[in-house]
C-alpha cells in the first residue's frame, strides 16, 4: 500500500478538525492528493450508524452496542473508503480512528482494554494509521470551546451524546489519551492543542513533513 494514513485524536472539542483542514489544505497546495474523511462516518451507511451513536435522544444505548455501533461504522468505512485511497497512494487524513474507540469506550465507559482492541482490529482487517496526532488540552478547556461552539452563529449545534457526558467521564477518556500515547511512542504524536491555533499547525506541519519525506525515501 502506497498511500500514508494520518489520524488525529483528543478529547471533544481539543480543535481536532480545525487542525485536520488546515493541514490538508497545505497538503493539496503542495499537490498531494488528500482524502479528509472522520469517523463514526465517512460513508453513507457509516454516517446512518453515527446518527444512532451520537442522538442525544438514544440515552439507554447499552455500552456493548456502542461498541459494536463503533466497530460497525468503521468496518464499513475502512473497507469503502480507506483502504481504496490507500491503495490509490493517497494521503488519508481521519478525523478519530481506533484509539477514540480505546479511549472512549474502554477508559472511558471502563471496558476491557484488549476486547475493544480486537473488536477494532477485527473491523479494520488490522489497518494502523502512520501517524497519529493527539491534540491534548484540559478538559475544562475543550468542553468550554465545545459550549461555545454550540452557542454560536452558522456553527450552532446541539451536543451530542457523547459530549453530554459528565466532566469526569472525560477526564477519564483524556488520560487514556495519555496511555496510548505512552503505549505507542512511535506512531504518535502528542501536540499541545492549549495555543493558538497557528502554533499548534506549525508543529503538525513540520512533524507531517519529516513523515512524507521518510515515506518517500523508503
Ligand atoms: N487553538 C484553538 N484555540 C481556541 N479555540 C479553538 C482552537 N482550535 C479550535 N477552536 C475552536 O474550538 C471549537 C472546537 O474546534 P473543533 O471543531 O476543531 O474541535 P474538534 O476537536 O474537532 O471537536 P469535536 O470533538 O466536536 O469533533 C471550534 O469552535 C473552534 O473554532
Ligand atoms: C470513532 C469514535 C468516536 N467516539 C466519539 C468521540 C466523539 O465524542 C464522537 C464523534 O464526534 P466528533 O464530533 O466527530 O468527534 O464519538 C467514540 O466514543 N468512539 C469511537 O470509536
Amino acid at each position: 500500500m502506497n498511500g500514508i494514513f494520518i489520524t488525529f485524536e483528543g478529547p471533544d472539542g481539543a480543535g481536532k478538525t480545525t487542525q485536520l483542514k488546515q493541514l490538508a489544505e497545505g497538503l493539496k497546495k503542495l499537490g498531494h492528493d488528500v482524502l479528509v474523511t472522520r469517523e463514526p462516518g465517512g460513508t453513507a451507511i457509516s454516517d446512518q450508524i453515527r446518527s444512532i451513536i451520537l442522538d442525544p435522544a438514544h440515552k439507554e444505548m447499552v455500552d456493548q452496542a456502542e461498541v459494536l455501533l463503533y466497530a460497525a461504522s468503521r468496518a464499513q468505512h475502512v473497507h469503502q473508503l480507506i483502504l481504496p485511497a490507500l491503495q490509490a497512494g493517497r494521503i488519508v487524513l481521519c478525523d478519530r480512528f481506533i484509539d477514540a474507540s480505546v479511549a472512549y469506550q474502554a477508559y472511558g465507559l471502563g471496558i476491557d482494554v484488549d476486547q475493544v482492541k480486537e473488536i477494532s482490529r477485527y473491523a479494520s482487517s488490522g489497518l494502523q494509521a502512520t501517524r497519529t496526532y493527539i491534540l491534548d488540552v484540559p478538559v475544562e478547556v475543550s468542553l468550554a470551546r465545545l459550549h461555545h461552539r454550540a452557542g454560536s452563529g452558522s456553527d450552532a449545534q446541539q451536543l451530542d451524546r457523547i459530549e453530554q457526558k459528565h466532566v469526569d467521564y472525560h477526564s477519564r477518556v483524556r488520560a487514556g489519551f495519555h496511555q496510548i500515547a505512552a503505549d505507542h511512542p512511535e506512531r504518535v504524536r502528542v501536540v499541545d492543542a492549549n495555543r493558538s491555533e497557528e502554533e499548534i499547525a506549525a508543529d503538525i506541519w513540520t512533524d507531517c513533513n519529516q513523515l512524507l519525506e521518510e515515506h518517500i525515501s523508503v
